[in-house]
């Protein structure tokens, strides 16, 4: 009953104060008006409490959206599905398969930050267009208003506004399309990055695979760091191995691991040093630029440029950095080691962000040292051979088996004879389907078995190679057909030929 009463005196109250209010604005002169209302917002600043802050979805260019506006959505982007009663959803670029959800216009959420309460609201502003027309544009400007006590505004207006921005790109770019770039002549094209590799289905031993996770994730963290001591924030990384061992599974590992995009420079396309600077400066900070096979894409190797000295090609001053002669759409490509070498020091350097810059080859040995040497490639990581540790990884991911008792004997093989993972897994694949993991296993065990046989048959060829090539086995061999001892030495043989 007393709240009945309340609610009729509240009512009689507030019509009392919308009546007067609408006589004030009818008969107060405007200047009045003016001056009542700026002297009671500050009245009212005074009293209240609270910052206020807005964060407009455009600012000055109309068709230039607010970073901070995307950075603050992105933020809120989990907040609001936990908290807020209204959201959007809208389907993310590229995709049609999932959601992203943001809350919905007028909504509220609360966020805390080292310890303290602060409001998110979300608006609109709606504008008619001013010209005449039977069809009215609408003009509508989100924004996004923070509110929060004032004795706090030191620490909100510097770490948590810096720390929301920071959070805000980071949400943006685990959740963005990554995309693989491969450079045609002196231009890059792309297509969605969405290689499934991970450092999960590397097989690899555990030790080596968390070294480079690690080093990985403290490269990515460490823009301070490099910012302090003076060095471009970038990493050489240098995969070697022979053919399927999975150098170009690691790259993808990586890519997903950082959530960077890839850059496949085909350097063999790439018709100069001048080409080659145009597609670097190009690339994008978060990458990792790749060159596959550089001891084909590059001449690089002691043996070649002799080869090449010997065939009197030598004309350049400085022989060592004179370079590919790839054929190029019938020309040649023209970059050379000290145009690659530049880019890795200089060019690269003066570029913002972070860049890992990966070089694979088969034959470690046939780079130029200058190439590889520490601080250029600061990480060489070898793949190699499967071992019984990379098997099981690879038994794990393809029949889903933990332990075998083929195991053993699969063991004993891998420590005997040389088979590359893609080739153990290759055995892996289910052949009918539900998949026999005992034929799967067998299947491998007569793998490795040829493997070593034929690999014992090849080692014995060469050994009789070795022998028929080496004149004192040679004679040797002739003093046993004439019957000499054999101790018999050479010498004898050689007088008796
Ligand atoms: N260490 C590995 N872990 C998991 N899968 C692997 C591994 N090595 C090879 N594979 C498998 O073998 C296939 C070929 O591997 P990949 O192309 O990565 O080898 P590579 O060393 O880059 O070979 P190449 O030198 O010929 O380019 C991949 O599709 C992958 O499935």
């Amino acid at each position: 009953m007393k709240s009945v009463e309340t609610f009729t005196q509240l009512g009689s109250v507030i019509a009392s104060f919308m009546f007067i209010w609408a006589m004030f604005k009818q008969y107060c002169p405007y200047q009045l008006q003016n001056y009542f209302e700026k002297y009671s917002k500050r009245v009212f600043t005074f009293v209240y409490p609270f910052i206020q802050i807005t964060f407009n979805e455009f600012t000055g260019d109309r068709f230039m959206r607010s970073e901070a506006y995307s950075a603050i959505e992105n933020y809120l982007g989990s907040n609001s599905t936990m908290q807020a009663k209204r959201l959007k959803a809208d389907v993310v670029k590229n995709s049609s398969q999932s959601f992203v959800l943001s809350m919905d216009d007028f909504e509220e959420v609360t966020d805390e930050f080292q310890g303290i309460k602060l409001r998110w609201a979300s608006g609109k502003h709606i504008s008619k267009s001013q010209s005449f027309s039977f069809h009215p544009v609408t003009d509508e400007r989100m924004y996004y208003t923070l509110t929060f006590h004032k004795r706090h505004r030191s620490l909100i207006l510097g770490t948590y506004l810096s720390h929301v921005l920071k959070e805000g790109d980071a949400i943006k770019v685990k959740n963005r399309q990554r995309k693989l770039y491969t450079n045609s002549g002196s231009y890059w094209r792309h297509v969605v990055f969405e290689h499934p590799a991970s450092f999960e289905t590397i097989a690899m031993e555990a030790g080596k695979k968390k070294e480079i996770m690690d080093d990985l994730i403290t490269f990515s963290q460490s823009e301070e760091f490099y910012a302090r001591i003076g060095r471009a924030w970038k990493r050489g990384y240098l995969l070697y191995g022979p053919p399927g061992t999975g150098k170009s599974t690691m790259v993808a590992a990586m890519a997903n691991l950082l959530n960077y995009d890839i850059y496949d420079l085909e350097l063999t396309s790439v018709k100069d040093n001048t080409e080659l600077r145009k597609l670097l400066i190009e690339t994008s900070s978060r990458s990792i630029i790749v060159i596959e096979d550089i001891d084909c894409s590059l001449d690089l190797t002691g043996q070649r440029k002799k080869k090449r000295e010997e065939q009197g090609r030598g004309d350049d001053k400085d022989p060592k950095l004179k370079l590919p002669k790839e054929e190029t759409d019938g020309k040649q490509s023209q970059v050379t080691l000290s145009g690659l070498l530049n880019f890795i020091d200089g060019l690269w350097s003066s570029c913002k962000g972070e860049r890992l810059i990966v070089f694979t080859t088969n034959f470690l040995e046939k780079l130029d040292p200058a190439l590889i040497r520490k601080g250029r490639m600061d990480k060489h990581i070898e793949l190699s051979y499967c071992s019984f540790e990379a098997f099981k990884v690879l038994a794990k991911n393809y029949l889903r088996l933990e332990t075998h008792h083929l195991y053993a004997r699969i063991q004993e093989l891998l420590g005997e004879t040389k088979m590359t993972p893609a080739e153990v897994a290759e055995h892996l694949m289910p052949k009918t389907l539900p998949g026999d993991d005992k034929v799967c296993l067998e299947g491998l065990i007569a793998g490795l078995e040829k493997a070593k046989e034929d690999a014992r048959l090849k080692a014995e060829e060469e050994e009789a190679k070795e022998k028929a090539s080496s004149p004192e086995e040679n004679a040797k061999e002739k003093g046993k057909e004439n019957g000499l001892c054999d101790n018999g030495n050479a010498e004898m043989s050689k007088e008796k030929e």
